[in-house]
Protein backbone atom coordinates (compact mmCIF):
# COMPACT_ATOMS: atom_id res chain seq x y z
CA UNK A 1 0.00 0.00 0.00
CA UNK A 2 2.77 2.45 1.00
CA UNK A 3 6.13 1.90 0.53
CA UNK A 4 9.63 4.04 1.51
CA UNK A 5 12.96 3.08 0.64
CA UNK A 6 16.20 5.10 2.09
CA UNK A 7 14.18 7.63 3.79
CA UNK A 8 16.25 10.54 4.92
CA UNK A 9 15.64 13.98 6.01
CA UNK A 10 17.42 17.00 7.85
CA UNK A 11 16.43 20.16 8.79
CA UNK A 12 19.06 22.07 7.96
CA UNK A 13 22.38 20.79 8.95
CA UNK A 14 20.57 18.68 11.90
CA UNK A 15 19.63 14.81 10.44
CA UNK A 16 16.21 14.01 11.38
CA UNK A 17 15.44 10.45 9.66
CA UNK A 18 18.14 8.60 8.38
CA UNK A 19 17.60 5.78 5.23
CA UNK A 20 14.62 4.38 6.76
CA UNK A 21 13.09 1.80 5.11
CA UNK A 22 9.21 1.21 5.36
CA UNK A 23 6.87 -0.75 3.83
CA UNK A 24 3.18 -1.39 5.09
CA UNK A 25 0.44 -3.34 3.54
CA UNK A 26 -3.15 -3.60 2.79
CA UNK A 27 -5.14 -4.10 5.69
CA UNK A 28 -1.75 -3.24 8.25
CA UNK A 29 -2.30 -1.58 11.53
CA UNK A 30 1.51 -0.24 12.46
CA UNK A 31 2.30 1.59 15.31
CA UNK A 32 5.64 3.84 15.16
CA UNK A 33 6.49 4.21 18.85
CA UNK A 34 9.54 5.27 20.21
CA UNK A 35 11.26 7.81 22.70
CA UNK A 36 10.86 11.78 22.33
CA UNK A 37 12.82 13.16 19.67
CA UNK A 38 12.83 9.97 17.52
CA UNK A 39 11.87 11.05 14.29
CA UNK A 40 7.87 9.69 14.51
CA UNK A 41 6.24 12.75 13.65
CA UNK A 42 8.77 13.37 11.04
CA UNK A 43 8.57 9.91 9.65
CA UNK A 44 4.87 10.24 9.60
CA UNK A 45 4.82 13.38 7.66
CA UNK A 46 6.75 12.06 5.42
CA UNK A 47 5.17 9.73 4.71
CA UNK A 48 1.97 11.17 3.96
CA UNK A 49 3.69 13.73 2.08
CA UNK A 50 2.97 16.95 3.93
CA UNK A 51 6.35 17.77 4.69
CA UNK A 52 8.96 20.65 2.82
CA UNK A 53 8.46 20.60 -1.06
CA UNK A 54 12.18 20.71 -1.08
CA UNK A 55 12.81 17.23 0.53
CA UNK A 56 10.20 15.28 -1.19
CA UNK A 57 11.08 11.66 -0.64
CA UNK A 58 10.04 8.87 -3.07
CA UNK A 59 7.39 7.24 -1.22
CA UNK A 60 4.65 5.03 -3.51
CA UNK A 61 1.52 4.72 -1.87
CA UNK A 62 -0.83 2.37 -4.82
CA UNK A 63 2.58 1.89 -6.30
CA UNK A 64 2.05 5.31 -7.73
CA UNK A 65 4.16 8.38 -6.46
CA UNK A 66 2.54 11.04 -4.49
CA UNK A 67 2.93 13.91 -7.24
CA UNK A 68 1.43 11.63 -9.66
CA UNK A 69 -2.01 11.90 -8.19
CA UNK A 70 -4.76 13.77 -8.55
CA UNK A 71 -5.09 15.92 -5.16
CA UNK A 72 -9.11 15.44 -5.10
CA UNK A 73 -8.25 11.66 -5.20
CA UNK A 74 -5.23 11.56 -3.14
CA UNK A 75 -7.67 13.34 -0.15
CA UNK A 76 -10.40 10.55 -0.77
CA UNK A 77 -7.67 7.85 -0.30
CA UNK A 78 -5.63 9.22 2.36
CA UNK A 79 -5.90 11.52 5.27
CA UNK A 80 -3.83 12.35 8.59
CA UNK A 81 -4.87 13.54 11.86
CA UNK A 82 -2.21 15.78 13.26
CA UNK A 83 -0.50 15.73 16.84
CA UNK A 84 -0.80 19.76 16.50
CA UNK A 85 -4.07 21.20 15.97
CA UNK A 86 -5.75 24.81 16.16
CA UNK A 87 -7.31 25.52 19.75
CA UNK A 88 -9.16 28.41 18.81
CA UNK A 89 -11.12 27.81 15.70
CA UNK A 90 -14.49 29.80 15.68
CA UNK A 91 -16.87 27.05 14.37
CA UNK A 92 -19.68 24.90 15.62
CA UNK A 93 -18.27 21.20 16.09
CA UNK A 94 -20.42 19.29 13.13
CA UNK A 95 -18.85 22.42 10.95
CA UNK A 96 -15.34 21.64 11.78
CA UNK A 97 -16.35 17.83 11.59
CA UNK A 98 -17.45 18.62 7.98
CA UNK A 99 -13.98 20.19 7.06
CA UNK A 100 -13.26 16.66 6.16
CA UNK A 101 -15.88 16.23 3.55
CA UNK A 102 -14.47 18.76 2.03
CA UNK A 103 -13.09 16.83 -1.19
CA UNK A 104 -16.64 15.93 -1.49
CA UNK A 105 -18.83 18.85 -2.11
CA UNK A 106 -18.81 22.49 -3.57
CA UNK A 107 -20.89 24.60 -1.64
CA UNK A 108 -23.30 22.58 -0.12
CA UNK A 109 -22.94 18.97 1.95
CA UNK A 110 -25.12 16.38 0.02
CA UNK A 111 -27.04 13.98 1.86
CA UNK A 112 -24.09 11.56 1.93
CA UNK A 113 -21.98 14.06 3.86
CA UNK A 114 -24.15 14.96 6.49
CA UNK A 115 -24.10 10.97 7.01
CA UNK A 116 -20.59 10.37 6.83
CA UNK A 117 -19.93 13.88 9.12
CA UNK A 118 -22.92 12.22 11.53
CA UNK A 119 -20.98 8.61 11.57
CA UNK A 120 -17.67 10.16 12.32
CA UNK A 121 -19.43 11.91 15.75
CA UNK A 122 -21.25 8.70 17.02
CA UNK A 123 -17.67 6.72 16.16
CA UNK A 124 -15.76 9.36 18.78
CA UNK A 125 -18.57 9.97 20.81
CA UNK A 126 -19.14 13.56 20.10
CA UNK A 127 -22.80 13.74 18.32
CA UNK A 128 -24.00 15.08 21.74
CA UNK A 129 -21.76 18.25 21.24
CA UNK A 130 -22.22 19.18 17.62
CA UNK A 131 -24.35 22.01 18.27
CA UNK A 132 -21.21 23.21 20.76
CA UNK A 133 -18.64 25.89 19.86
CA UNK A 134 -15.31 24.18 19.11
CA UNK A 135 -13.81 27.15 21.44
CA UNK A 136 -15.25 25.81 24.45
CA UNK A 137 -14.29 22.17 24.34
CA UNK A 138 -12.07 20.38 26.84
CA UNK A 139 -8.88 19.09 25.35
CA UNK A 140 -9.50 15.78 24.98
CA UNK A 141 -13.08 16.51 23.25
CA UNK A 142 -11.12 18.61 20.54
CA UNK A 143 -9.08 15.65 20.20
CA UNK A 144 -11.85 13.69 19.17
CA UNK A 145 -13.29 16.70 16.65
CA UNK A 146 -10.09 16.43 14.70
CA UNK A 147 -10.58 11.97 14.64
CA UNK A 148 -14.26 12.54 13.48
CA UNK A 149 -12.61 14.81 10.86
CA UNK A 150 -10.28 12.75 9.73
CA UNK A 151 -12.74 9.64 9.84
CA UNK A 152 -15.41 11.34 8.13
CA UNK A 153 -12.93 12.27 5.08
CA UNK A 154 -11.86 8.44 4.20
CA UNK A 155 -16.17 7.88 4.24
CA UNK A 156 -16.64 6.71 1.30
CA UNK A 157 -16.43 3.41 -1.40
CA UNK A 158 -12.88 3.73 -2.32
CA UNK A 159 -10.81 0.37 -1.49
CA UNK A 160 -7.25 -0.06 0.40
CA UNK A 161 -7.81 3.65 2.08
CA UNK A 162 -4.87 5.23 4.57
CA UNK A 163 -5.04 6.86 7.42
CA UNK A 164 -2.22 8.38 9.46
CA UNK A 165 -2.69 9.19 13.38
CA UNK A 166 -0.04 11.00 15.24
CA UNK A 167 -0.40 10.75 18.89
CA UNK A 168 -4.53 10.24 18.30
CA UNK A 169 -4.63 9.67 21.97
CA UNK A 170 -3.38 12.76 23.50
CA UNK A 171 -5.60 14.05 26.64
CA UNK A 172 -8.28 10.97 26.01
CA UNK A 173 -9.68 9.12 28.86
CA UNK A 174 -9.10 5.48 29.05
CA UNK A 175 -12.66 4.73 27.62
CA UNK A 176 -11.99 6.52 24.55
CA UNK A 177 -8.65 6.00 24.17
CA UNK A 178 -9.91 2.35 23.55
CA UNK A 179 -12.81 3.33 21.48
CA UNK A 180 -10.56 5.03 19.25
CA UNK A 181 -7.77 2.38 18.74
CA UNK A 182 -10.86 0.17 18.04
CA UNK A 183 -12.49 2.01 15.56
CA UNK A 184 -9.12 2.16 14.14
CA UNK A 185 -8.63 -1.61 14.13
CA UNK A 186 -12.11 -1.63 12.65
CA UNK A 187 -11.41 0.18 9.71
CA UNK A 188 -8.08 -1.65 9.33
CA UNK A 189 -9.48 -4.91 9.10
CA UNK A 190 -11.64 -3.82 6.34
CA UNK A 191 -8.74 -3.91 4.54
CA UNK A 192 -7.73 -0.49 4.73
CA UNK A 193 -4.20 0.82 6.56
CA UNK A 194 -3.26 2.66 9.34
CA UNK A 195 0.13 4.09 10.57
CA UNK A 196 -0.31 5.76 13.78
CA UNK A 197 2.08 7.38 16.20
CA UNK A 198 1.78 5.56 19.82
CA UNK A 199 3.45 6.54 23.27
CA UNK A 200 1.45 3.59 25.35
CA UNK A 201 3.08 0.69 24.07
CA UNK A 202 0.98 -1.90 26.04
CA UNK A 203 -2.26 -0.36 23.84
CA UNK A 204 0.71 -0.58 21.08
CA UNK A 205 1.03 -4.49 21.57
CA UNK A 206 -2.76 -5.18 21.74
CA UNK A 207 -4.11 -3.25 19.05
CA UNK A 208 -1.42 -2.63 16.46
CA UNK A 209 -0.29 -5.69 14.08
CA UNK A 210 3.42 -4.71 13.49
CA UNK A 211 5.61 -2.00 15.28
CA UNK A 212 7.82 0.03 14.20
CA UNK A 213 10.33 1.49 16.45
CA UNK A 214 12.34 4.08 16.03
CA UNK A 215 15.39 5.88 17.94
CA UNK A 216 17.57 8.83 16.97
CA UNK A 217 15.92 8.95 13.65
CA UNK A 218 16.19 5.18 12.55
CA UNK A 219 14.50 2.17 12.45
CA UNK A 220 15.76 0.44 15.78
CA UNK A 221 13.32 -3.05 15.70
CA UNK A 222 10.32 -3.71 13.22
CA UNK A 223 8.06 -6.64 13.55
CA UNK A 224 5.22 -7.82 15.11
CA UNK A 225 4.72 -6.65 19.02
CA UNK A 226 6.21 -10.23 20.44
CA UNK A 227 9.35 -9.42 18.49
CA UNK A 228 9.59 -5.60 19.54
CA UNK A 229 8.59 -5.78 22.52
CA UNK A 230 11.61 -7.42 24.53
CA UNK A 231 13.09 -6.67 27.59
CA UNK A 232 16.95 -5.88 26.22
CA UNK A 233 15.27 -3.96 23.15
CA UNK A 234 13.03 -1.60 24.58
CA UNK A 235 15.05 -0.56 27.32
CA UNK A 236 18.31 0.43 25.56
CA UNK A 237 15.46 2.23 22.99
CA UNK A 238 14.04 3.99 25.70
CA UNK A 239 17.36 4.06 28.08
CA UNK A 240 15.07 2.68 30.96
CA UNK A 241 14.76 -0.29 32.66
CA UNK A 242 11.68 -2.62 31.92
CA UNK A 243 9.98 -5.89 32.24
CA UNK A 244 7.93 -7.65 30.19
CA UNK A 245 5.20 -10.18 30.60
CA UNK A 246 2.20 -11.59 28.87
CA UNK A 247 -0.90 -9.51 29.50
CA UNK A 248 -3.27 -12.63 31.31
CA UNK A 249 -5.60 -11.86 29.32
CA UNK A 250 -4.89 -11.32 26.08
CA UNK A 251 -1.64 -12.82 26.14
CA UNK A 252 -0.01 -9.84 24.86
CA UNK A 253 3.88 -8.62 25.91
CA UNK A 254 2.89 -6.67 28.37
CA UNK A 255 5.86 -3.69 29.48
CA UNK A 256 6.01 -2.84 33.15
CA UNK A 257 8.84 -0.06 33.63
CA UNK A 258 10.59 1.20 35.81
CA UNK A 259 12.26 -1.90 37.81
N1 LIG B 1 11.60 22.10 11.99
C1 LIG B 1 12.49 21.58 12.81
N2 LIG B 1 13.60 22.28 13.18
C2 LIG B 1 14.53 21.74 13.98
N3 LIG B 1 14.45 20.52 14.52
C3 LIG B 1 13.36 19.81 14.21
C4 LIG B 1 12.34 20.28 13.36
N4 LIG B 1 11.39 19.34 13.25
C5 LIG B 1 11.80 18.31 14.03
N5 LIG B 1 12.98 18.61 14.59
C6 LIG B 1 13.75 17.75 15.50
O1 LIG B 1 13.77 16.45 14.94
C7 LIG B 1 13.68 15.47 15.96
C8 LIG B 1 12.53 14.55 15.66
O2 LIG B 1 11.30 15.25 15.86
P1 LIG B 1 9.90 14.50 15.80
O3 LIG B 1 8.83 15.51 16.12
O4 LIG B 1 9.78 13.76 14.52
O5 LIG B 1 10.07 13.47 17.01
P2 LIG B 1 9.01 12.49 17.69
O6 LIG B 1 9.63 11.15 17.74
O7 LIG B 1 7.68 12.60 17.02
O8 LIG B 1 8.96 13.10 19.16
P3 LIG B 1 7.80 13.21 20.28
O9 LIG B 1 7.61 11.84 20.86
O10 LIG B 1 8.43 14.13 21.28
O11 LIG B 1 6.57 13.80 19.65
C9 LIG B 1 13.56 16.21 17.28
O12 LIG B 1 14.83 16.27 17.89
C10 LIG B 1 13.08 17.59 16.86
O13 LIG B 1 13.52 18.57 17.78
Amino acid sequence: MIKGHQINYSHKKFSILNDIDVSVEYGEFLAIVGPNGAGKSTLLSVLANETSSKQKQSVLFKNKLFKDWDLKDLAKNKAKFSQHNSNEIPLLIKDVVMMGRYPYFNSTPRAEDLEAAENSMQETDILHLRDREYNTLSGGEKQRVHLARALAQLKNDVTHKLLFLDEPLNNLDIKHQHKALKTIKDFTEKANTAIVVLHDLNLAAQFADNILLMKNGKVAAHGKPEEVFNEKIISEAYNFPCAICANPITQNPMIIFGN
